[in-house]
């Protein structure tokens, strides 16, 4: 690649190229806290006052059966629920401390240290491998030399798992990639910003096996430098990658709440709710 240097950038040291958390990576571990949330689509209420401490450092997975409003709670956590034009909320989202939605911050700043990758792989098809990696530094004005760059796609590559599948076409389309290393160069691209936290909406749900077990790697290695919140049906995905998970439920008549929440092996073997029991073990939802 080539060495030709611009000049001047805003853009966060790369991290290591190897797996493991530097110093420098581990100072910017950051938790998330919900306090308080609901959230409707027009006048419908889908969530009831949910508060859920995700822990810096941790996975966290959201669990429960379909429309109890895990992906609305989720978009809420980088202020993407917002972009839909009957959503309100209430309630605060504190990212190490600090409300994302305080009349003074950003919303720019809410989406780069909280990056999202979504169920469906939605990398830019004809762009090449390479410039998906970097498309976010634009977006979100980021600047960084020709060097910075060819060193940051290689080290978000190789931490979503994919530089040494691609690193010999790397100017190739990203669109000519299988659904799995899409999946992989879409956590590489929300991984270039250099996020603080990482929301991934079902990010398995339309690959195979081994390449959902790939993800799942990644996932454990990722989360040593950057907190993880994962939406997931499949339980033992949620049991296999998660710290900790929180269970969701609602009904045709009231809105999303958490039943429980706590320690993934305490959910999955001793929960304390029996709505827990019955949908870890498969018999709801
Ligand atoms: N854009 C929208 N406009 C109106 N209602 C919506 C919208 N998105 C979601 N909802 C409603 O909000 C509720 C929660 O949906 P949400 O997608 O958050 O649930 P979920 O638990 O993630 O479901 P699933 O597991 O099926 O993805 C549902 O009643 C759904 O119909």
């Amino acid at each position: 690649m080539s060495a030709v240097t611009d000049h001047t950038t805003t853009l966060p040291a790369a991290g290591p190229s190897t797996n493991g958390a530097s110093a420098s990576d581990r100072s910017t571990l950051a938790g998330l806290d919900a306090r308080s949330i609901s959230a409707w689509f027009g006048t419908h209420k889908v969530l009831d006052r949910v508060s859920l401490t995700m822990h810096a450092g941790e996975v966290t997975a959201l669990i429960g059966p379909s429309g109890c409003g895990k992906s609305t709670f989720l978009r809420i956590l980088n202020r993407m629920h917002e972009l839909i034009p009957s959503a309100s909320l209430a309630g605060e989202v504190l990212l190490d401390g600090q409300d994302i939605y305080a009349a003074n911050r950003r919303l720019t700043d809410a989406r780069r240290q909280i990056g999202m990758v979504f169920q469906k792989p939605n990398p830019f098809p004809a762009m090449s491998i390479y410039d998906n990696v970097v498309a976010g530094l634009k977006l979100t004005g980021l600047r960084a030399s020709r060097r910075e760059k060819d060193d940051l796609v290689e080290s978000c590559l190789t931490k979503a798992g994919l530089w040494k599948e691609v690193r010999d076409r790397i100017r190739q389309p990203g669109g000519a990639l299988s659904g799995g290393q899409q999946q992989r160069l879409c956590i590489a691209r929300s991984l270039a910003i250099k996020p603080r936290v990482l929301l991934m909406d079902e990010p398995c749900s339309a690959l195979d096996p081994t390449s959902t077990r790939r993800i799942e790697e990644t996932i454990a290695e990722l989360v040593s430098e950057v907190t993880i919140v994962i939406v997931t049906h499949n339980m033992q995905q949620a049991a296999r990658v998660s710290d900790r998970c929180a269970f969701f439920l609602a009904s045709h008549s009231t809105p999303g709440v958490i039943v429980e929440h706590g320690p993934t092996s305490v959910m999955f073997e001793n929960p304390q709710d029996e709505r827990t029991s019955d949908y870890v073990h498969g018999r709801f939802g």
